[in-house]
């Protein structure tokens, strides 16, 4: 049976034309809120389950505000536009019964929804008066006591979380481009606009505040309509800007999506019309003929008049027709709709699941609507030029110098100073030689001499690279800089088949172009073709709309909105007011379809058929400690930054150029094996007794990885040239953008190609690139001994013996960081105030199965088992690609290896299922 709220709230839609498809239905759930689910009967794509009417549709333009503030001035979208449509629907709320919208805005939440912008907010601490819904919900739900509490919690566990996620996405998330808290930004909006004008209708003879019993207002309650519109609007229109749209905010979110929000966004941006109308011919005097956009006029202050009239509250009563109302235009044959569309088919009993964009992060899924995906593939880390800089001291203080852990049982001792040695995928010959020289004094000086100048400029250019010359992925936005890990595993697997097999220049070419859109195979992938469009053309500031103007941004938008199969005609209203998608021409989006076709021709399905890669996944860095991640992403970048540059890894064709391989294959399943499962491989039990503790892991992982290093310098003597050669990556050597990097090496060994990234690609034996890459992958692996043996180290200290698995990752790790807290607590608080809903968001069973081994609690040390390694990284996971080392759904990154290696993942599956663990 449906809710009172629910009632009240479908009641209202048919009072408003607004129609369901009786195939879904709207649920209400005490634990989760709204939500929608088909019922019986499969839906299939491309239908049309929900028709809202423009006229239920609440803006700043349609509501009760808009007539009294004739002069207005909204932006359509960004900060400005959210504010805005804050103060509408604040003074809607305010107004109770007597706001057109009443039925439609008792079924929103009563409480500020939790987003990360709201965490720990003095103001919300002293409590919202945004219940004025309240007395009509009273005996409905019988839960607002129940939320209450749980609100009062959330304002003391959003404390935290907000000091854990300073200096991590989430915080970058809460400012504009100049660095300004969005929250500052609306309380001064608040103080500057919504006070003084409450004070003003309040007083107003036409304004229905002024015989409103209560007609003052707060700054807690416009913070709560604030995050109503955070978490729940949509661009509409033109005219209309971002808007509440009820029952299409009803649907979740989820990627991939069923449904998608479809609306005409050409239409007069003065009166709303979406056919001719007046300000069309006004327009048109008033421009010569080359007016770019012969339908919108722009938004001219002469047409106020018209502009209040539009503005008035949308009715269904024939005596509120005028002439020029968009509402009612007598020349339109059907009413102007929003259409909740279905891209994908929807089998019976599903809940259907709307995207609020599809490359949406988890920290901007927090700060914007208040909770995060169990496992996110858009997740990214940005970073500013300072921390750049940060960084690259960081590496080469603590990890281009590595050391090697003292042998024997016990606790490894901190390296003596000694033990330095620099690592040779870094260096050219003369410098490692230099640096290993065997007298102490020599070698110390030159490793200070080294770090402080050759390695800077080498890890810098190493860096450049990555910023510059990366082929997929956007470089800076605005003043930060921004990876996208799939690109780097996409890029890292296939390069279009076509251009494998040609030569041509012009191919080459175009390869870089392919390369900015993901490659689907469209007959695998039907009208579910993936693309990436340049995140760094998105605005901020809540809004995330591409800029009207950018042609290319335009032309990326088209074929973002093609692939997902939406007719052109439509305006593709992606999210909840999160994105425009410009309507272009049908024609030209028909040919440019045919195009980007005929150049995917060939190319492999990036989710099925991708294998191999490095892909190292942060997720928000909620312990602070973003540098960590940071620090791995640089390595994972340069991996693959090296392997595209030289082209090693690639497989030998005819051409000189095939398919890029995995760097992983270099790495001993060994090393994959105890990294992810914390298990020695049956095959190397010769290698090793039963591990036990993870302090055995860590030094037997330390002990592999100095051996590979050494079976490296092996295999580079076995094939020639040794390590004089083999190992030695000139850095030194640029050519412009694209000579950076290459294999030196005697050229009568192998000949030297250009590849399709235009720099040489030395095609000498596989060995001696298998051992250059091995090397630059190890390095991944040692940052994770490192760390983890100095976490280990910590813990030790404090236990006074080597810490067993469970006690590793103690939160003590984190106290210098965030104030003293028992230490259980500090979990379920963090995850209660990141994810609105504890554990619901969060995957409960990751969630759990991933932290009760981390946390010591009062039922004791949990069982590990095959939970892998460190406090960073989660239960090791199988899927359909080979399986991840760690997905976890928090905490500081997650590290991803993908293997083809069946049989290992196999195993892990089988031990999976006798731990009587899932393997999700
Ligand atoms: C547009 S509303 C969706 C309807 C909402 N469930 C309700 O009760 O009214 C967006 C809000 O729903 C919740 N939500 C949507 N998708 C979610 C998801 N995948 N996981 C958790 N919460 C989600 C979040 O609280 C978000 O702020």
């Amino acid at each position: 049976m449906a809710s009172a709220r629910l009632e009240t709230l479908l009641n209202w839609c048919a009072q408003n034309d607004i129609n369901i498809d009786p195939r879904i239905e709207l649920i209400d759930n005490p634990n989760t809120g709204i939500c929608v689910y088909s019922k019986e009967v499969p839906i299939n794509a491309l239908e049309t389950l929900v028709t809202i009417p423009k006229t239920a549709v609440l803006s700043s333009r349609s509501s009760s505000l808009a007539h009294l503030i004739p002069e207005w001035d909204i932006p359509p979208y960004g900060h400005g536009a959210h504010l805005a449509l804050a103060l509408a629907l604040y003074y809607e709320i305010v107004l109770g019964p007597e706001s057109w919208w009443f039925g439609y805005l008792q079924s929103l939440p009563h409480e500020p929804v939790g987003i990360a912008l709201f965490w720990g907010s003095d103001e919300l601490q002293q409590g919202s008066r945004a219940n004025r819904l309240q007395p009509q919900q009273q005996g409905q739900q019988g839960e607002n006591s129940g939320e209450r509490r749980q609100h009062h919690e959330e304002v003391s566990d959003g404390e935290l979380a907000r000091q854990w996620s300073v200096g991590t996405e989430i915080d970058r998330e809460q400012r504009t481009e100049d660095g300004v808290w969005l929250l500052d930004e609306l309380r001064e909006y608040y103080y500057a606009t919504v006070e003084p004008l409450f004070a003003k209708f309040a007083s107003l003879p036409q304004s229905r505040l002024a015989n409103h019993p209560s007609p003052s207002c707060t700054l807690p309650d416009y913070m709560h309509a604030y995050s109503l519109v955070s978490s729940r609007a949509f661009l509409v229109d033109a005219y209309h800007g971002l808007s509440m749209v009820p029952i299409a905010d009803a649907f979740n979110h989820s990627q991939p999506n069923h449904v998608h929000l479809e609306s005409e966004y050409d239409v007069c941006v003065i009166c709303g019309s979406l056919s001719q109308c007046i300000h069309d011919e006004q327009e048109e005097e008033k421009n010569d003929a080359n007016a770019p956009q012969a339908h919108i006029p722009s938004n001219d202050k002469k047409h106020s008049s018209s502009y209040v009239h539009a503005a008035a509250p949308p009715t269904t009563s024939a005596s509120n027709e005028t002439d020029n109302s968009p509402l009612h235009d007598p020349d339109r044959q059907e009413p102007d709709t929003c259409d909740m569309c279905t891209n994908l088919p929807i089998p019976p009993r599903t809940e259907v699941f709307n995207t609020y964009g599809p490359e949406l992060t988890n920290a901007q899924l927090l700060v914007r609507y208040g909770f995060a995906l169990p496992s996110n593939d858009n997740d990214v880390v940005s970073w500013k030029p300072d921390e750049l800089s940060n960084m690259m001291n960081l590496s080469l203080s603590e990890s281009i110098v590595s050391y090697s852990s003292s042998s024997g049982s016990g606790i490894p001792t901190p390296p003596p100073h000694d033990s330095f040695r620099l690592q040779p995928s870094f260096l050219s010959k003369e410098e490692a030689s230099v640096v290993e020289a065997s007298d102490p004094e020599v070698r110390l000086r030159s490793k200070a001499e080294w770090l402080g100048v050759k390695a800077k400029s080498h890890y810098w250019m190493l860096l450049e690279e990555v910023i510059h010359v990366w082929p997929t992925e956007a470089r800076w936005k605005g003043s930060n800089l921004v990876y996208n890990p799939s690109v780097i595993y996409t890029n890292a697997g296939y390069m279009p088949d076509h251009v494998q097999h040609e030569e041509q220049d012009e191919d080459l070419e175009m390869y870089d172009e392919i390369d900015e859109v993901i490659v689907v195979d469209k007959e695998e992938a039907g009208d579910q073709l993936e693309v990436f469009t340049d995140k760094a053309k998105t605005a901020h500031g809540g809004a995330g709309f591409i800029q009207k103007g950018s042609s290319s941004a335009e032309e990326e938008l088209e074929l973002d909105r093609r692939f997902q199969g939406q007719p052109a005609t439509r305006n593709t209203v992606q999210g909840t007011g999160r994105r425009l998608h410009q309507q272009q021409s049908q024609s030209r989006i028909a040919r440019e379809r045919d195009q980007v076709y005929e150049r995917l021709r060939g190319t492999r399905s990036r989710t099925q058929k991708t294998r191999g890669g490095v892909r190292i996944k942060p997720v928000f860095c909620i312990n602070g400690d973003a540098k960590l991640s940071h620090h791995l992403w640089a390595y994972c970048a340069l991996v693959a930054l090296v392997r595209t540059r030289t082209g090693i890894g690639r497989t030998r064709s005819g051409h000189g150029h095939g398919h890029l391989r995995s760097p992983i294959h270099s790495i001993p399943p060994l090393i994959i094996d105890v990294v992810t499962t914390g298990r020695v491989n049956e095959k190397n039990e010769d290698d090793m007794d039963k591990v036990d503790t993870m302090h055995e892991i860590l030094q037997y992982l330390s002990w592999v990885v100095e051996r590979q290093v050494a079976l490296e310098g092996e295999m580079g003597e076995g094939s020639g040239k040794g390590e004089e050669e083999g190992m030695e990556l000139d850095l030194g050597e640029r050519e412009g953008v694209a000579g950076g990097m290459n294999v030196s090496g005697s050229a009568e060994e192998g000949e030297a190609t250009d590849g399709p990234w235009g720099m040489n690609v030395d095609t000498r034996t596989e060995e001696r690139e298998d051992v250059i890459e091995t090397c630059i992958c190890l390095q991944v692996v040692k940052e994770l001994v490192r760390t983890v043996t100095s976490v280990c180290n910590e813990r030790a200290m404090q236990l006074g013996r080597a810490p067993q698995m469970g006690e590793l990752l103690d939160v003590s790790k984190l106290t210098s960081i965030l104030p003293p807290l028992p230490e259980p607590k500090r979990v379920t608080f963090l995850f209660r105030a990141l994810g609105r809903y504890p554990f619901r968001s969060f995957a409960d069973q990751s969630v759990r199965a991933f932290l009760a081994p981390l946390f010591v609690d009062d039922s004791g040390p949990r069982n590990w088992n095959w939970t892998c390694m460190c406090g960073d990284i989660s239960s090791a996971r199988l899927d359909r690609s080979g399986y991840n080392l760690c997905d976890s759904p928090s905490l500081v990154l997650c590290v991803t290896f993908r293997t083809d290696n069946i049989e290992l993942g196999r195993r892990v599956g089988e031990d999976a299922v006798r731990d009587g663990r899932s393997a999700e």
